[in-house]
Protein backbone atom coordinates (compact mmCIF):
# COMPACT_ATOMS: atom_id res chain seq x y z
CA UNK A 1 0.00 0.00 0.00
CA UNK A 2 3.19 2.43 1.18
CA UNK A 3 6.53 2.21 1.27
CA UNK A 4 8.11 1.56 4.74
CA UNK A 5 10.59 4.78 4.04
CA UNK A 6 7.99 7.70 4.31
CA UNK A 7 8.75 10.65 6.54
CA UNK A 8 7.36 13.45 8.06
CA UNK A 9 8.88 16.48 9.38
CA UNK A 10 7.51 19.14 11.61
CA UNK A 11 9.56 22.15 12.13
CA UNK A 12 8.43 25.38 14.19
CA UNK A 13 5.10 24.76 13.32
CA UNK A 14 3.01 27.51 14.89
CA UNK A 15 -0.16 29.37 14.36
CA UNK A 16 -2.18 32.08 16.14
CA UNK A 17 -3.54 29.65 19.09
CA UNK A 18 -0.80 27.18 19.08
CA UNK A 19 2.52 26.03 18.82
CA UNK A 20 5.53 26.18 17.88
CA UNK A 21 5.50 22.33 17.20
CA UNK A 22 8.39 20.17 16.41
CA UNK A 23 8.29 16.46 15.28
CA UNK A 24 8.92 13.46 13.08
CA UNK A 25 7.10 10.43 12.07
CA UNK A 26 8.24 8.03 10.13
CA UNK A 27 6.12 5.19 8.03
CA UNK A 28 5.05 2.49 10.33
CA UNK A 29 4.56 4.49 13.74
CA UNK A 30 1.73 6.08 15.23
CA UNK A 31 2.42 8.52 17.60
CA UNK A 32 -0.29 9.37 19.62
CA UNK A 33 -1.37 12.67 21.11
CA UNK A 34 -2.63 13.59 24.87
CA UNK A 35 -3.49 17.00 26.34
CA UNK A 36 -5.97 18.88 28.16
CA UNK A 37 -8.97 19.98 25.88
CA UNK A 38 -8.75 22.92 24.06
CA UNK A 39 -4.48 23.08 24.34
CA UNK A 40 -4.57 22.98 20.58
CA UNK A 41 -4.29 19.00 19.47
CA UNK A 42 -6.93 19.50 16.59
CA UNK A 43 -5.00 22.71 15.35
CA UNK A 44 -1.58 20.86 15.20
CA UNK A 45 -3.03 17.55 13.21
CA UNK A 46 -5.28 20.53 10.85
CA UNK A 47 -1.93 22.74 10.68
CA UNK A 48 -0.09 19.44 9.52
CA UNK A 49 -2.28 18.58 7.17
CA UNK A 50 -2.32 22.36 5.44
CA UNK A 51 -6.06 22.90 6.36
CA UNK A 52 -5.20 25.46 8.95
CA UNK A 53 -2.66 28.97 8.55
CA UNK A 54 0.40 28.12 9.93
CA UNK A 55 4.06 29.50 9.89
CA UNK A 56 7.19 26.60 9.82
CA UNK A 57 8.10 23.78 7.85
CA UNK A 58 5.93 20.88 7.16
CA UNK A 59 8.30 18.03 4.98
CA UNK A 60 6.94 14.94 3.42
CA UNK A 61 9.97 12.65 2.43
CA UNK A 62 12.20 15.62 2.26
CA UNK A 63 10.42 17.47 0.11
CA UNK A 64 8.60 21.01 1.96
CA UNK A 65 5.09 20.88 1.66
CA UNK A 66 5.24 24.40 -0.13
CA UNK A 67 6.99 22.72 -3.31
CA UNK A 68 3.64 20.73 -3.79
CA UNK A 69 0.43 20.94 -5.12
CA UNK A 70 -1.99 21.03 -1.82
CA UNK A 71 -4.22 18.62 -3.16
CA UNK A 72 -1.68 16.06 -3.57
CA UNK A 73 0.01 16.64 -0.07
CA UNK A 74 -3.32 16.37 1.43
CA UNK A 75 -3.93 13.46 -0.33
CA UNK A 76 -0.41 11.69 1.32
CA UNK A 77 -0.79 13.44 4.39
CA UNK A 78 -4.88 13.04 5.21
CA UNK A 79 -6.65 14.40 8.66
CA UNK A 80 -9.83 12.61 9.72
CA UNK A 81 -11.92 14.82 12.15
CA UNK A 82 -14.10 13.01 15.15
CA UNK A 83 -17.17 14.16 13.03
CA UNK A 84 -15.96 14.69 9.89
CA UNK A 85 -18.03 16.68 6.85
CA UNK A 86 -20.21 14.82 4.73
CA UNK A 87 -21.34 17.00 1.60
CA UNK A 88 -23.51 14.67 -0.44
CA UNK A 89 -26.49 12.59 -0.06
CA UNK A 90 -25.26 9.23 -0.30
CA UNK A 91 -22.25 7.73 1.42
CA UNK A 92 -20.98 6.16 -1.84
CA UNK A 93 -20.96 9.73 -3.87
CA UNK A 94 -17.97 10.72 -0.92
CA UNK A 95 -15.67 7.65 -2.08
CA UNK A 96 -13.00 7.94 -4.75
CA UNK A 97 -12.15 4.27 -4.89
CA UNK A 98 -15.51 2.74 -4.24
CA UNK A 99 -14.26 -0.70 -4.54
CA UNK A 100 -11.34 0.02 -2.01
CA UNK A 101 -14.08 1.71 0.15
CA UNK A 102 -16.55 -0.84 0.26
CA UNK A 103 -13.68 -3.76 0.77
CA UNK A 104 -13.64 -2.11 3.89
CA UNK A 105 -16.33 -2.33 5.33
CA UNK A 106 -16.65 -5.61 7.06
CA UNK A 107 -12.90 -5.28 8.58
CA UNK A 108 -14.82 -2.36 10.45
CA UNK A 109 -17.97 -4.28 11.12
CA UNK A 110 -20.11 -2.10 8.69
CA UNK A 111 -23.04 -3.60 6.83
CA UNK A 112 -22.49 -3.57 2.94
CA UNK A 113 -25.73 -1.52 2.61
CA UNK A 114 -24.59 1.04 4.24
CA UNK A 115 -22.51 2.11 1.03
CA UNK A 116 -25.90 2.70 -0.47
CA UNK A 117 -27.54 4.84 2.65
CA UNK A 118 -28.18 8.52 2.65
CA UNK A 119 -25.32 9.71 5.33
CA UNK A 120 -28.26 11.42 7.10
CA UNK A 121 -29.70 8.38 8.31
CA UNK A 122 -26.45 7.04 9.84
CA UNK A 123 -25.43 6.74 13.30
CA UNK A 124 -23.11 8.62 14.58
CA UNK A 125 -20.49 5.82 14.97
CA UNK A 126 -21.13 4.68 11.80
CA UNK A 127 -20.49 8.26 9.91
CA UNK A 128 -17.01 7.74 12.08
CA UNK A 129 -16.19 4.78 11.01
CA UNK A 130 -16.86 5.29 6.89
CA UNK A 131 -14.89 8.51 7.35
CA UNK A 132 -11.86 6.61 8.60
CA UNK A 133 -12.73 4.14 5.35
CA UNK A 134 -13.28 7.37 3.17
CA UNK A 135 -9.59 8.38 4.06
CA UNK A 136 -7.78 4.83 3.97
CA UNK A 137 -9.23 3.80 0.94
CA UNK A 138 -6.95 6.62 -0.66
CA UNK A 139 -3.89 4.99 0.32
CA UNK A 140 -2.05 7.83 2.45
CA UNK A 141 1.12 7.94 3.66
CA UNK A 142 0.09 9.25 6.69
CA UNK A 143 -2.87 9.33 8.32
CA UNK A 144 -3.75 12.18 11.24
CA UNK A 145 -6.67 10.92 13.19
CA UNK A 146 -8.45 13.19 15.87
CA UNK A 147 -10.29 10.85 18.35
CA UNK A 148 -11.21 7.80 15.85
CA UNK A 149 -13.25 5.96 18.66
CA UNK A 150 -14.72 8.80 20.45
CA UNK A 151 -18.47 7.67 19.07
CA UNK A 152 -17.39 3.79 19.04
CA UNK A 153 -18.68 1.34 21.27
CA UNK A 154 -15.77 -1.40 22.64
CA UNK A 155 -16.06 -3.71 19.94
CA UNK A 156 -16.03 -1.03 17.32
CA UNK A 157 -13.28 0.54 18.82
CA UNK A 158 -11.29 -2.60 18.76
CA UNK A 159 -11.80 -2.91 14.98
CA UNK A 160 -10.32 0.52 14.40
CA UNK A 161 -7.31 -0.61 16.53
CA UNK A 162 -6.43 -3.25 14.86
CA UNK A 163 -7.00 -2.09 11.29
CA UNK A 164 -4.55 1.07 12.36
CA UNK A 165 -2.33 -2.02 13.20
CA UNK A 166 -2.47 -3.09 9.79
CA UNK A 167 -2.10 -0.24 8.38
CA UNK A 168 1.41 0.64 10.61
CA UNK A 169 2.25 -2.83 9.33
CA UNK A 170 2.01 -2.01 5.73
CA UNK A 171 3.84 1.24 6.40
CA UNK A 172 1.53 4.32 6.94
CA UNK A 173 2.43 6.41 9.68
CA UNK A 174 -0.63 7.47 12.16
CA UNK A 175 -0.73 10.49 14.52
CA UNK A 176 -3.64 9.73 16.32
CA UNK A 177 -5.10 12.36 19.05
CA UNK A 178 -6.62 10.70 21.94
CA UNK A 179 -7.80 10.81 25.24
CA UNK A 180 -7.98 7.41 26.48
CA UNK A 181 -4.53 6.47 28.33
CA UNK A 182 -5.06 2.83 27.97
CA UNK A 183 -5.54 2.97 24.11
CA UNK A 184 -2.32 5.40 23.23
CA UNK A 185 -0.53 2.72 25.25
CA UNK A 186 -2.46 -0.35 22.85
CA UNK A 187 -1.63 1.40 19.62
CA UNK A 188 1.08 4.09 20.32
CA UNK A 189 4.92 3.32 19.09
CA UNK A 190 5.62 7.14 20.83
CA UNK A 191 3.28 9.14 23.31
CA UNK A 192 2.81 13.11 23.14
CA UNK A 193 1.48 15.34 25.20
CA UNK A 194 0.69 18.84 23.19
CA UNK A 195 1.32 21.39 25.86
CA UNK A 196 0.88 25.47 25.22
CA UNK A 197 4.73 25.62 24.79
CA UNK A 198 4.85 22.41 22.69
CA UNK A 199 5.26 18.78 22.56
CA UNK A 200 6.45 16.45 25.64
CA UNK A 201 7.64 13.05 25.13
CA UNK A 202 5.62 10.73 27.59
CA UNK A 203 6.84 7.62 26.41
CA UNK A 204 8.47 5.68 29.40
N1 LIG B 1 -11.50 28.24 13.99
C1 LIG B 1 -11.17 28.70 15.21
N2 LIG B 1 -11.33 29.99 15.54
C2 LIG B 1 -11.01 30.46 16.75
N3 LIG B 1 -10.51 29.69 17.73
C3 LIG B 1 -10.32 28.40 17.47
C4 LIG B 1 -10.63 27.81 16.20
N4 LIG B 1 -10.34 26.48 16.24
C5 LIG B 1 -9.87 26.26 17.48
N5 LIG B 1 -9.85 27.38 18.20
C6 LIG B 1 -9.36 27.52 19.59
O1 LIG B 1 -8.04 27.02 19.62
C7 LIG B 1 -7.82 26.28 20.83
C8 LIG B 1 -7.37 24.87 20.51
O2 LIG B 1 -8.45 24.17 19.90
P1 LIG B 1 -8.35 22.63 19.51
O3 LIG B 1 -9.65 22.26 18.86
O4 LIG B 1 -7.11 22.39 18.76
O5 LIG B 1 -8.23 21.94 20.94
P2 LIG B 1 -8.09 20.41 21.33
O6 LIG B 1 -6.83 20.29 22.13
O7 LIG B 1 -8.20 19.57 20.11
O8 LIG B 1 -9.35 20.21 22.28
P3 LIG B 1 -10.36 18.97 22.50
O9 LIG B 1 -9.59 17.94 23.26
O10 LIG B 1 -11.47 19.58 23.32
O11 LIG B 1 -10.82 18.52 21.15
C9 LIG B 1 -9.11 26.35 21.62
O12 LIG B 1 -8.99 27.38 22.56
C10 LIG B 1 -10.15 26.69 20.58
O13 LIG B 1 -11.21 27.41 21.14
Amino acid sequence: MTDTCSSLIVNGLHGRLAGPFDLGIEGGECVALSGPSGVGKSLLLRMIADLEPARGRVELDGVDRDRMPAPAFRRQVTYVAADAGWWADIVADHMAYPERARALLPELGLADALFEAPVATLSTGQRQRLALVRAISQHPRFLLLDEPTSALDPEATARVEALLARLREQGTGLLVVTHDAAQAVRIATRRLRVTPGGLEDETP
